[in-house]
């Protein structure tokens, strides 16, 4: 519980709305508990008074927050079993402060993924939840509602297997209030963004004016449906492909990661994640009906477990055979509960994928942009035959991290090199006349997409600075860094300290990250270590720091020649999409343990870690 009160003039204590004790009255709801905290607000459960039923209330962590008035109107439009029922809506004021909150049914049970770690579903229950998922958004679309967030984290699923769609506060319909952000893309989670909204996100700067915002569409929900029952049965991302030549036949990777997975519940996950948008289902309805019946006609296969039970603890885990300063994990705990693959099988399942698709796929972690903080200022060679074999190497470098980028169109150039602290102010939606729902990304129907700003203007950084920024990075990523035990000291930035001082972060701020987005992030539960090696990497922020919400994804690199794994992250991407230039380290001033048994290119390391803010790299 976090009390605010004015040390210098002892006054009345301010309650902090993201720690409402128990018994705090809020209106005529009495806090029972805290249910869990978001970017933007914290649930608690609520008794009503004087009936006495419990509710969830959702409390903004901002004053005035528009967005619970925009989530209230989106909700209002929906009368569905599988929506989220909005049942009142007020303000809370703490002292001269008022904070919009919404009253929902509460939606017991857990969170999808939760759920299917506990319950071990059999491929019959995961397609009843996508039937029930379908029919949810269908009924959304058929009132021009597209939800624009749509993942595991946002599905509830209750003790008799109803599941029920959450946090429609990203979402969208013709009338909705514009949503303040500096973002083109709509708010959402990368992982579960499709690869038409990446590859427009990529290609925007240099194709389309900076006011303009993408078209989200039915498509991309349904591409959003698809990872998330992808992640559901193999308990890994699927592979973002950009390219339709390489796109890989989904239903085959999902029957040898996991071979309990029917050929047509595969198949359904296959046309959701499908490289075209027309090749998708053609609507959430369908979709719904498509899945009812094969579950219907679905044999004895659809009624085994999709994954090994856990077997308690073994010489694979943590407990006997490692130490990391996370402390011992108790052996076999909730084993009844817990739902688990053996242990080595899904490391070496997920290595293999792994390196897979690196090889094989240009994901967006490996065609992001990264950036290296400016090192001192190198010593001038003196002569001008130093100029010029200097001047020759940074070409080679270049040309060498050029050739690595790939040609453009397989390795598109990164969207927002570094600088997107300031945004243009886009148009606003209001007004825009009510269209029917789209199907085809071609032509961009939606204008209400479009999301002004409260920031200043953006820089659209020019094309060529961008493949000169963009081949130098690589450059100094790939082509020229020989083997190092850890980089050289450098400064942070001046770009970086002040984003991080406008995110609110200082020299205290660090927070847990899931360290490498490429492997699942189920690990830390699933109690296996992770492999990695130098190189780009992508960690996931697990929870607010400062201004940036959980989920913003840290790039950065790492070095693992040393004692212990050094890691440097230099940009900052948040859910909705924008992008800051920071500076944090991995673990601490020393770096990240390493468990035993690592060796050269091979180390293995906990899948979770802490990034810490510095002005100065170490
Ligand atoms: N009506 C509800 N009934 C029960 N639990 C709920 C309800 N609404 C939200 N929750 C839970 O409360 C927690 C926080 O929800 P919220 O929607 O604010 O957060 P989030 O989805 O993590 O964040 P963000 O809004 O930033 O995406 C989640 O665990 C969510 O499952």
């Amino acid at each position: 519980m976090r009390l605010e009160s004015n040390a210098s003039s002892p006054g009345p204590l301010v309650l902090s709305p993201q720690a409402l004790p128990v018994g705090t009255r809020v209106e005529r709801w009495r806090v029972e508990r805290r249910i869990g905290g978001g970017g933007n607000g914290t649930v608690y459960e609520v008794r009503s008074r004087p009936e006495g039923r419990s509710y969830a209330l959702k409390l903004a962590h901002a004053p005035d927050d528009p967005r619970f008035q925009r989530e209230a109107r989106t909700l209002r439009l929906l009368r569905h079993p599988g929506v989220v029922r909005l049942q009142a809506t007020g303000t809370w004021r703490a002292g001269a402060t008022a904070y919009p909150y919404l009253v929902m049914e509460h939606v017991r049970g857990r969170t999808l993924y939760d759920w299917s770690r506990a319950r071990n579903p059999t491929a019959r229950h995961v397609a009843s939840l996508l039937a029930q998922a379908a029919w949810a958004l269908d009924a959304a679309h058929r009132r021009q509602v597209l939800h624009r967030d749509f993942k595991g984290e946002n599905l509830r699923v209750e003790e008799h297997g109803r599941l029920v769609v959450l946090d429609w506060g990203a979402g969208w319909h013709p009338r909705a209030a514009p949503i303040t952000s500096a973002a083109r893309l709509p708010p959402g989670t990368g992982p579960y963004r499709s690869p038409q909204a990446i590859l427009w996100s990529m290609r925007a700067p240099r194709q389309t004016a900076c006011s303009e915002h993408y078209p989200y569409t039915v498509e991309d929900e349904l591409y959003s449906v698809g990872v998330t029952f992808y992640r559901l049965v193999v308990e890994q991302y699927p592979p973002l492909v950009l390219d339709k030549a390489h796109a890989p036949a989904i239903s085959a990777t999902v029957r040898a990661l996991n071979p309990r997975v029917p050929e047509p519940l595969a198949r359904w996950i296959e046309r959701l994640l499908a490289f075209a948008p027309e090749a998708r289902p053609r609507g959430a309805g369908y979709l719904a009906r498509e899945v009812q019946h094969a579950q219907a006609h679905g044999g004895p296969d659809w009624d085994v477990p999709l994954f090994g039970w856990y077997e308690g603890p073994s010489t694979a885990t943590r407990t006997t055979q490692e130490e990391d300063p996370w402390g011992p994990v108790a052996p076999g705990e909730e084993a009844a509960l817990l739902q688990a693959r053996a242990l080595r099988e899904a490391r070496v399942q997920h290595h293999r994928l792994s390196r897979w698709l690196r090889r094989r796929i240009r994901s967006e972690v490996q065609t992001q942009p990264r950036t290296e903080p400016a090192s001192p200022p190198e010593p001038r060679p003196k002569g001008r035959w130093m100029r010029a074999a200097g001047g020759l190497t940074l070409v080679a470098c270049m040309a060498w991290g050029l050739m690595l980028a790939g040609p453009p169109h397989t390795a598109p150039a990164p969207s927002q090199p570094v600088q997107q602290l300031a945004r243009p102010r886009g148009p606003t939606d209001t007004g825009a006349p009510a269209t029917a729902l789209p199907f085809s990304t071609a032509a961009p129907p939606w204008p209400g997409n479009a999301m002004p700003t409260t920031e200043p203007h953006a820089r659209c950084i020019p094309r060529l600075h961008r493949y000169i920024l963009a081949a130098f990075t690589a450059a100094h990523l790939n082509a020229c860094s020989g083997p190092q035990v850890r980089p050289e000291p450098a400064r942070c930035p001046s770009e970086a300290l002040e984003a991080m001082s406008q995110l609110g972060l200082d020299l205290r701020s660090h927070g847990p990250i899931q360290f490498d987005i490429q492997q699942p992030d189920d690990s830390y539960q699933t109690n296996y270590s992770i492999v990695v090696s130098d190189g780009p990497i992508t960690s996931r922020l697990d929870e607010p720091m400062g201004r940036l919400p959980a989920n913003t994804l840290f790039y950065g690199r790492i070095w693992t020649g040393g004692e212990k794994i050094q890691g440097r992250y230099t940009l900052a991407r948040t859910p909705d999409g924008s992008e800051y230039p920071v500076c944090f380290i991995l673990g601490n001033e020393t770096g990240m343990s390493k468990y035993r048994g690592s060796r050269p290119g091979h180390t293995r390391a906990h899948p979770w870690s802490n990034a810490q803010v510095v002005h100065h790299f170490p």
